[in-house]
């Protein structure tokens, strides 16, 4: 019996912008930069987008809250519509009323890659890194706030407990089923 070693085909490539999601220290950052570069597409963080208002706000321990993040959605929400190519973008899209209004500004269709993992694991990547505006504190509103994606159109979601390129392998997968 002779066995075929099949080459495997690459996973098929999401047409449109894709928001890598989640709350602070979840790996948006990391993951979004890393599915950017296999698919050639330009990377925007998020976090370089909010009004200085909402970064000395989060620095002093204090949760943004609604009006402090449409602003901020917006500017999100235009460099979508305006961008000539799709773009990936990490940005923590909480709230399912965030995440209609960035779909409303992509107009070739925008997927969305949940990263979720426990409390424990996001807790210990964030108190790990050094020279973010971000303190551990907010986590636990940062979670309160999270609204789950999962159900609604073009979403991925991938366990952030696992190695990098395991999570960005599964991003790629995930988005090539879409
Ligand atoms: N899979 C992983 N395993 C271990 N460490 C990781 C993993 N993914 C990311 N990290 C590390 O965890 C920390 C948080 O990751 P990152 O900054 O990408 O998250 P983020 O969601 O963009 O955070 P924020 O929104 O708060 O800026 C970083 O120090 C990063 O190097
Ligand atoms: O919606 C929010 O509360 C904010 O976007 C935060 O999530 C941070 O910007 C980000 O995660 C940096 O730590």
């Amino acid at each position: 019996m002779t066995i075929e070693h099949k080459p495997t085909p690459p996973d098929p490539r999401f047409p449109g912008s894709i928001v890598v999601m989640g709350v602070s220290g979840s790996g948006k950052s990391s993951v979004g930069e890393a599915i950017a570069e296999a698919y050639g597409y330009p990377f925007i963080e998020g976090d370089a987008l909010h009004p200085p208002e909402n970064i000395r706000k989060m620095s002093e321990g204090i949760p943004l809250t609604d009006d402090d993040r449409w602003p901020w959605l917006a500017a999100i929400g235009q460099r979508l519509a305006e961008s000539p190519s799709s773009v990936v973008v990490a940005c923590s899209a909480l709230k399912r009323s965030y995440r209609q209004k960035l779909r409303e500004s992509a107009s070739k269709g925008l997927a969305f890659v949940f990263l979720h993992g426990s409390e424990a694991v996001l807790a210990e990547r964030m108190r790990h890194r050094s020279g973010h505006f971000m303190p551990t504190s907010l986590l636990q509103t940062q979670l309160a706030t999270l609204e789950d994606p999962t159900g609604e159109e073009n979403a991925v979601a991938v366990d952030i407990a696992q190695p990098l390129e395991t999570i960005v392998r599964e991003a790629l997968a995930g988005l090539g089923r879409l």
